[in-house]
């Protein structure tokens, strides 16, 4: 259904892919804990390469859940995750909602950190870690500690250490929920240049409706646990965006017409 605002919004076939070539899909995918939660039922989602894309939801709804199975970090309990290119990447990049740094290393190591799991020396990784430090405006900070630096400069060392790794598909989970607004507004900037100048596929947990809007090409808003899409909306804006897109009326409308969709997948009007 394509509403006024260009918004397009499904309901509960198996997951449509926009444009593209499917990177990763997800159907009938439910995941059961041996707690006995049941946190995620019947997940259809298809994911195109280059998409930027949103898991809204409400607290609890089971996008970490999603992530974590589409990371292989956890197997789903029925459905299944199938992949454009037959196995599952191995250069899948993670980025936690706590900047997870290692406290006793300087902020080059813990850069370092992915490219020495997979065996590369320090002299090997320095041109990519140097390039990851300059791509998140840390270059000046590479010896310094993760107590030395701010919340929103500790977010970036984990933004460099998976952009280092170079990862085909970027999963971030809330990663800018316990920032201010001022620094999240700037790393959310950070984060498009980013993704633009790198071709990746992200895949972007928030609780937020401006933040989704504002950064992803399409929205899978999904019902409270347990959680499955219950629609998507295109956010059918080109890039680059600018701040001058959050004040414009356009942005409200998606802001509204995605708010929407999550009152009425929280069973709301
Ligand atoms: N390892 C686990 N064992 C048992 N239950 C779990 C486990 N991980 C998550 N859950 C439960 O599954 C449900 C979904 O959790 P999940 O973290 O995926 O939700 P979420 O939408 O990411 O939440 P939030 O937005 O609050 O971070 C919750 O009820 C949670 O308590």
């Amino acid at each position: 259904m394509v509403q006024s605002n260009g918004a397009v919004s499904r309901g509960g076939a198996a997951g449509t892919v926009p444009n593209g070539s499917t990177i990763v899909s997800l159907s009938g995918v439910g995941k059961k804990f041996e707690s006995g939660t049941v946190a995620l039922s019947d997940v259809d989602l298809c994911v195109a390469r280059g998409e930027f894309l949103s898991l809204l939801g409400p607290s609890g709804c089971g996008k970490s859940t999603v992530l974590r199975l589409i990371a292989g970090l956890d197997r789903p309990t029925t459905g299944r995750i199938a992949w454009g290119g037959e196995r599952r990447p191995r250069d899948i990049g993670f980025v936690f909602q706590e900047p997870t740094l290692m406290p006793w290393a300087r902020v080059y190591d813990n850069v370092w950190l992915p490219l020495r799991l997979k065996g590369m020396s320090a002299r090997e990784a320095e041109p990519r870690i140097v390039e990851a430090l300059e791509s998140v405006g840390l270059q000046d900070f590479h010896r310094a500690y993760p107590r030395e630096l701010s919340g929103g400069m500790k977010m970036r060392v984990s933004i460099a250490r998976a952009l280092a790794t170079d990862p085909t598909v970027l999963l971030m989970d809330e990663p800018f929920a316990a920032l201010d607004e001022i620094t999240r507004f700037k790393l959310n900037d950070d984060l498009l240049r980013l993704w633009k100048e790198r071709g990746w596929t992200i895949i972007f947990v928030t609780h937020s409706v401006f933040e989704s809007v504002y950064l992803s090409t399409r929205i899978a808003v999904m019902t409270s646990r347990p959680g499955r899409i219950a629609e998507e909306i295109a956010i059918d804006e080109p890039s680059p965006r600018s701040p001058n897109f959050r004040m414009s009326a356009h942005y409200a409308d998606f802001a509204r017409a995605t708010s929407d969709a999550l009152s009425r997948a929280m069973g709301g009007a």
